[in-house]
């Protein structure tokens, strides 16, 4: 499983609202509306000081739709990073994917745009990283480029459940769970 990059161990790929924090149906438009879901953290700063590079991709089409700009985002991914740091672990990588639907762009999942981003800034292989999300789209955007489908149960994950997922989907409480999943092998 995950690809072994240049002396690091292993890439994954986390989708933002809905497994890292909170989501809502009327989008997470700013700092105060960014709630880690509990255990979300921990789980980051646990899977990086184990030596993982942890990214980030996620659709943020709020942008395209007005609902805030990129300096209420940067807040937001600021807040993100010094809470793992504070944990003793970081965030590797953010993309984000900031346009509409009807904008036709190749980074909105379930397009793969965002994790062929993140495999070039790595210098790293996608086959078999983990692809960790609560949305179907989060899953098939990573499986098109080779990786290994976890959905979480947060968010909008137990809606997402009920749906037909990739095959070999592994389905997980929250993110909390696929960290100790992932650590204890
Ligand atoms: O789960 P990630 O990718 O991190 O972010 C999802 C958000 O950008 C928003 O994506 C929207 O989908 P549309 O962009 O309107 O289709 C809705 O699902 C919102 O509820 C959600 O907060
Ligand atoms: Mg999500
Ligand atoms: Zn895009």
């Amino acid at each position: 499983m995950a690809g072994a990059g240049k002396g690091m161990d292993k890439l994954i790929i986390l989708d933002r609202d809905g497994v890292i924090n909170e989501d809502s149906d009327a989008y997470v438009k700013s700092l105060d509306e960014w709630i880690p879901i509990p255990g979300s953290i921990e789980a980051i700063a646990r899977l990086s000081k184990a030596g993982w590079l942890v990214a980030v991709a996620t659709n943020q089409s709020g942008l395209a739709r007005g609902f805030f700009d990129h300096d209420d985002l940067q807040l937001m991914h600021d807040a993100l990073q010094q809470r793992v740091a504070g944990q003793g672990g970081r965030v590797d990588l953010i993309r984000f994917c900031p346009h509409g639907p009807d904008d036709l762009c190749d980074c909105r999942k379930p397009r793969s745009g965002l994790f062929r981003q993140i495999a070039e800034h790595f210098c790293l292989p996608l086959e078999g990283v983990p692809v960790v999300g609560d949305s179907l789209r989060d899953l098939e955007a990573g499986v098109a480029v080779g990786c290994e489908p976890f959905l979480v149960r947060t968010g909008k994950g137990s809606q997402t459940e009920l749906k037909a997922l990739p095959d070999g989907t592994r389905i997980f409480d929250n993110l909390a769970a696929v960290a100790d999943h992932l650590l204890d092998n």
